[in-house]
């Protein structure tokens, strides 16, 4: 298939960044729309449960009140991305962002145009296939496993996959008593022991201290060295600018900008205002800091945040 214009689904008209575009495209989105069929029970009568009346209605499949309804999550989006780039999606609550990330790693089909992926694409991300109750050895084998990794690359990544998910003698207990940190670090730790060609992530740096954060950005800095395309969720514009040198903007489905991560977040910005999703960031934050610096520093932090004419 024909490499469609870089710049024709990205109508901002922002200048995109100049990832290695000598070499091979690691990802073509032609036209892709993504849209689901949601099965909606129809009206429930008066003098039924919720449950028996849907169950009937099922059953006698009646066409009335029963239909499916179609959500066009995500609507002619066309992109190309390239190996070595590290490209955030930024949009509001609903946009399409999930959608579009969880069809480039190949979970979701696209309904119509064309997704090209030069190479493998991982969500990182191991969570369905954990085991609550097992021990955090075990987890390990179990996603790398998942994975497609064999017996023996697993003995032999063992070790620093432990030592990443920097969880010490808990890796001997089940994960069901971790912190939520710990289980973020050995998520990600699992996720990213093979260096997928596209990796792609929702949301999971947002957990995780301060300390494992550094780590984490290290480590996808590694993949993008080792010619990984990475795709990444981010409300936060400090992330999107640290980590990332492209930014697509979501917006009802569409793709609304494509460049450089500082322009297409100032815009998103601009339009619409402090979105919570960065609140949330910035509560998290702080109670990331209470926990390991105390509240006085916590108080600084509020301080950095205090809109103008304060609070
Ligand atoms: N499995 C699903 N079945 C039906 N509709 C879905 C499904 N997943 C998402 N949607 C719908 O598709 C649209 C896009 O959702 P999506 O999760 O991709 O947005 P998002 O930008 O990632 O949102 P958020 O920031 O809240 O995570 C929304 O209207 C959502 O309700």
């Amino acid at each position: 298939m024909a490499a469609p214009d870089r710049d024709g689904g990205a109508p901002g008209g922002l200048d995109t960044p100049g990832a290695a575009q000598d070499r091979a495209p690691s990802v073509i989105a032609s036209h892709l729309s993504i849209t689901y069929r949601v099965f909606s029970p129809g009206r429930q009568r008066d003098d039924e449960d919720e449950e028996t009346s849907a169950l009937k209605r099922l059953l006698s499949r009646s066409s009335q009140g029963v239909g499916v309804r179609e959500v066009e999550a995500v609507k002619d989006v066309s992109f190309v991305a390239y190996p070595g780039e590290s490209i955030a999606v930024l949009g509001r609550n609903g946009s399409g962002k999930s959608t579009l990330l969880r069809t480039i790693a190949g979970l979701v089909p696209p309904t119509s145009g064309r997704l090209w992926l030069n190479g493998r694409a991982a969500l990182l991300g191991v969570n369905g296939v954990l085991i609550a109750k097992l021990s955090g050895r075990r987890n390990i084998w179990i996603g790398c496993l998942a994975m497609g990794m064999t017996p023996e690359e697993i003995e032999a990544k063992f070790d620093d996959i432990a030592a990443f998910a920097d969880i010490g003698e808990f890796i001997e207990m089940p994960m069901n008593s971790y912190s939520s940190g710990m289980a973020a670090r050995l998520r990600f730790a699992i996720s990213t022991a093979v260096v997928p060609d596209i990796l792609v992530v929702d949301e999971a740096l947002s957990t995780g201290d301060t300390q494992f954060r550094d780590r984490a950005t290290a480590r996808i800095k590694e993949i993008r060295q080792q010619a990984g395309t990475v795709f990444m969720v981010s409300h936060n514009p400090s992330t999107i600018q640290s980590m990332c040198d492209r930014a697509l903007w979501i917006d009802g489905g569409r793709l609304l900008a494509d460049g450089l991560p500082g322009p297409v977040a100032g815009l998103y910005t601009r339009k619409y205002g402090e979105h919570r999703h960065v609140w949330r960031e910035r509560y998290a934050d702080v109670h990331r800091v209470i926990e390991e610096q105390g509240l006085e520093a916590a108080r600084d932090l509020l301080r950095k945040y205090e809109p103008e004419g304060g609070w």
